[in-house]
């Protein structure tokens, strides 16, 4: 069997103890390229529509991540093309990079984090993390989620329209990108929500860069008006405008699930749907190894910022963004970053060492459950 792949991909012996793996640059993958396929392995940089796979032999596809907007799902159904993504792989690298987000922010402000109040824009399998986290640190939590509210929703976060969530002190976003129906993302954060946040007001955005008008954020920062903000995703990646980047407080390469974790399991859930696909036996994952210990007191919001950064630092990818925007190509850099991202542990490859005071104990022991 031929397998095509992203190369930018861990984790793919179990595909290629089934058959020969090819792996490729996603961005760039042509039609010729797929030559006679039957399986297709795909990150979020690839479009996957019938321009990319007309005539050719692909019967199963598998994008290993939580987002499919780069996916063309209805060609594939009519196509009778089998396809498979990974919800949830990432969630908690990217909740791992909004705590980190939100804390830095604080500290900006001189704020504690627990007298924030924070509106958690979409409830999936990252929002629903990152308010469990951001309540267990003593936040105070509301979520909007028109679908959610729609299906009849019991959990235990209160649901509000967007617009009246305006108001809260930290804004982070976790929607789908989709570009029509009732509930549409594209611009959610428009020029006339935008031009309602304040620079007491906190956004993070580590969903989709297309749900927040960059222009217009661009304007209201310029001007001096808009909200402390951290941007993971821009609206044309892999193009980083400079002039967004340095008026935000912190910019990272669509990096937020960038965890070793997080992409090791969105190849294994692949694997899974492919092997429940073709009706396989599965082989089974490697045992899990002894932890290391990560020592760090944990008494304030500045000893947890701390913790965070013993396994990642935001400010570092957001200085390798920055240097990479001189480059004679940017939007080549932006690829090369990720491409060649340094290992990043979630802190639950830890057993955490340390004394924690009881304002903490909650998320501490969240970020370290196995
Ligand atoms: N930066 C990164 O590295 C990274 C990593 C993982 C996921 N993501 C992005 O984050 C998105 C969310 O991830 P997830 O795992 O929580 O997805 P999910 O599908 O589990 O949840 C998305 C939630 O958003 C809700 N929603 C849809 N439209 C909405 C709207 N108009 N307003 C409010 N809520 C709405 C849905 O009902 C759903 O509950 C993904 O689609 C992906 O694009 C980015
Ligand atoms: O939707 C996701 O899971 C992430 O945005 C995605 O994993 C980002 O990484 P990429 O697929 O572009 O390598």
């Amino acid at each position: 069997m031929q397998i095509v792949a992203d190369a930018n991909m861990p984790g793919l012996a179990p595909f290629e103890a089934l058959g020969q793996v090819t792996r490729v640059e996603g961005r760039t993958l042509t039609r010729e390229q797929l030559g006679d396929a039957e399986v297709l392995l795909v990150r979020s940089v690839t479009r996957v529509d019938e321009h990319l796979l007309a005539g050719s032999r692909v019967r199963f596809v598998g994008s290993a991540t939580i987002g499919t907007d780069h996916v063309d799902q209805g060609y594939l159904a009519r196509q009778d093309i089998a396809f498979a993504h990974a919800p949830g792989c990432n969630a908690r690298a990217v909740a791992e990079y909004v705590l980190q987000a939100l804390l830095v922010l604080c500290q900006r402000q001189q704020r504690r984090a627990a007298d924030c109040r924070v509106a958690v824009v979409g409830l999936g399998n990252v929002g629903r993390r990152v308010a469990d986290w951001l309540a267990a640190l003593g936040l105070s939590v509301q979520a909007c989620d028109p679908p959610l509210a729609a299906a009849g929703y019991h959990g235990p976060f209160t649901l509000a329209p967007l617009e009246s969530l305006l108001e809260a002190d930290v804004i982070t976003l976790h929607v789908p990108l989709t570009r029509e129906g009732p509930h549409a993302t594209r611009h959610l954060l428009d020029a006339r929500r935008l031009a309602r946040l304040t620079p007491s007001q906190m956004l993070i955005n580590t969903c989709r860069g297309p749900v927040v008008d960059n222009q217009a954020l661009l304007t209201q920062l310029s001007r001096g008006q808009g909200p402390a903000t951290i941007l993971d995703v821009w609206e044309d990646e892999p193009r980083v405008p400079e002039a967004l980047l340095k008026q935000v407080c912190a910019g990272s390469p669509h990096v937020a699930g960038y965890s070793l974790e997080g992409k090791l399991a969105g190849t294994r859930m692949l694997y899974e749907a492919f092997c429940q696909w073709q009706q396989r036996p599965l082989e089974p994952t490697a045992d899990d190894q002894d932890k290391a210990l990560l020592n760090q007191d944990v008494t304030s919001d500045a000893q947890l910022l701390a913790l965070l950064q013993q396994a990642y630092r935001l400010e570092e990818d957001t200085r390798r963004l920055a240097d990479s925007l001189a480059e004679p190509d940017p939007a080549g850099a932006f690829d090369r970053l990720r491409k060649h991202y340094p290992v990043r542990h979630e802190l639950h490859h830890w057993r955490h060492h340390g004394q924690v005071a009881s304002g903490w104990q909650a998320i501490v022991s969240r970020l370290f459950a196995s």
